[in-house]
């Protein structure tokens, strides 16, 4: 898979740890930065992550911030991304298993790099089930989207 990475100044680090690991497994890395710890705005990154996504220059996300609720609520706001902020291995596979979720979001002051790796990897081993129910609440959540993406609601 493309994988696009983003992260703030607070996930920088955690987002280069984490890079090697993901092309280890197979997949191509996609950074759309920050490149430093310099300050930066999180919704900048979340963007940059969900326009490659959007933009079909990537399969999924990873984004990384201080404790992944910024980044998380951002990259949601725009149509077509589930972004999920997963501390825990079984949210980050059931995540894409049950909601399609194509984001990971992850706190680089939250987790260190070791439960991080466990994490990336649940994640992009996941695949989408296709299963019924599951289906018919991803649908209900992309008619939440279509509802209120009307300019005047
Ligand atoms: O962690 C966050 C809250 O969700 C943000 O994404 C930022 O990483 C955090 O707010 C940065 O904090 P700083 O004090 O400006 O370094």
């Amino acid at each position: 898979m493309r994988v696009v990475m983003g992260a703030d100044h607070a996930g920088f680090e955690l987002k280069e740890a984490l890079k090697p690991l993901v092309e280890s497994l197979g997949h191509t890395v996609v950074d759309v930065g920050t490149h430093d710890e310099q300050p930066v705005d999180y919704p900048d990154f979340a963007e940059a992550v969900a326009q490659a996504i959007r933009g079909n220059s990537a399969d999924r996300g990873i984004l990384v911030c201080g404790s992944g609720v910024g980044a998380c609520v951002a990259a949601n706001k725009i149509p077509g991304i589930r972004a999920g902020l997963c501390h825990d291995v079984y949210s980050a596979h059931q995540g894409v298993e049950h909601d399609d979720m194509n984001v990971l979001v992850l706190g680089g002051r939250v987790i260190g790099p070791a439960v991080a790796s466990e994490l990336t990897k649940a994640f992009l081993a996941a695949m989408y089930s296709h299963v019924e129910r599951h289906q018919r609440r991803l649908d209900k959540v992309h008619a939440l989207e279509q509802r209120y993406s009307r300019s005047d609601s």
